[in-house]
């Protein structure tokens, strides 16, 4: 998978995010996104994820050498977010047997696979609402993960967890980035520490970009 942004850039309003953002991603390599709190990751993470428009410049996606538009990229990708609400009236087990019903997991896991991975075995028919945070957040990594998608975004994918849980993050996503696309937006090195590539996303401020770079 290939991601061209070309000068890409986003406003709300009248306000500049970034700016003729010109980046290539591609698979097999992680990349980094990175900025100060409001700097403009998880508008560029939404960006690409289809889920936010864009104001100026293109973004194209190419699977397998061939063009996708854009409204067919959420077939391709999975995602975590703080954001991303989670079906609360579900048992875990339930929760993930929805998951599946719309994307199947990677090398063909089934429900109690992805409970085991995530060790979360003694929850197994406990309802979503009754997680703590730190097992919400393990639930919607795991389910990002372990979907089979070649474009893997993670904003602030280690909230709420403690340094059990995000070791446990550390040791799933390096033996999941195998041909895939990554990308974690993020200012916590421990995040994105197995990134290859970092974008500093205030590069493409506009303020910055006046001055030349
Ligand atoms: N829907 C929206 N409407 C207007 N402004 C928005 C909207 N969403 C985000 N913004 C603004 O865009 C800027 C970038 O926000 P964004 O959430 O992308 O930053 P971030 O780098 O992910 O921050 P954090 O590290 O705090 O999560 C902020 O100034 C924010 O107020």
């Amino acid at each position: 998978m290939q991601i061209n942004l070309s000068n890409l850039g986003k406003r709300y309003n009248y306000e500049w995010i970034f700016r003729n953002l010109n980046y290539t991603f591609e698979s097999g390599t992680a990349y980094a996104i990175l900025g100060h709190n409001g700097s403009g990751k998880s508008t560029l993470l939404t960006v690409i994820s289809g889920h936010n428009l864009h104001s100026e410049g293109e973004i194209n996606y190419k699977v397998s050498g061939k063009d996708i538009p854009v409204e067919k990229i959420y077939s391709s990708l999975s995602l975590t977010a703080p954001y991303l609400e989670l079906v609360e009236e579900f048992s875990l087990q339930e929760m993930i047997d929805f998951h599946i019903r719309f994307k199947p997991l990677r090398h063909n896991l089934s429900t109690q696979d992805l409970i085991d991975r995530m060790g979360l075995q003694k929850s197994k028919n406990k309802f979503v609402k009754d997680f703590s945070s730190g097992m919400k957040q393990r639930l919607k990594l795991g389910l990002a993960i372990y979907s089979e998608s070649e474009l893997l975004l993670l904003d602030e994918p280690t909230t709420n967890l403690d340094q059990e849980g995000v070791a446990w993050y550390q040791e799933h996503v390096t033996q999941n980035k195998q041909n895939r696309l990554i990308i974690v937006g993020s200012n916590i090195q421990h995040e994105y520490s197995f990134c290859e590539q970092q974008l500093r996303i205030s590069d493409y401020h506009v303020a910055n970009l006046s001055r030349g770079r």
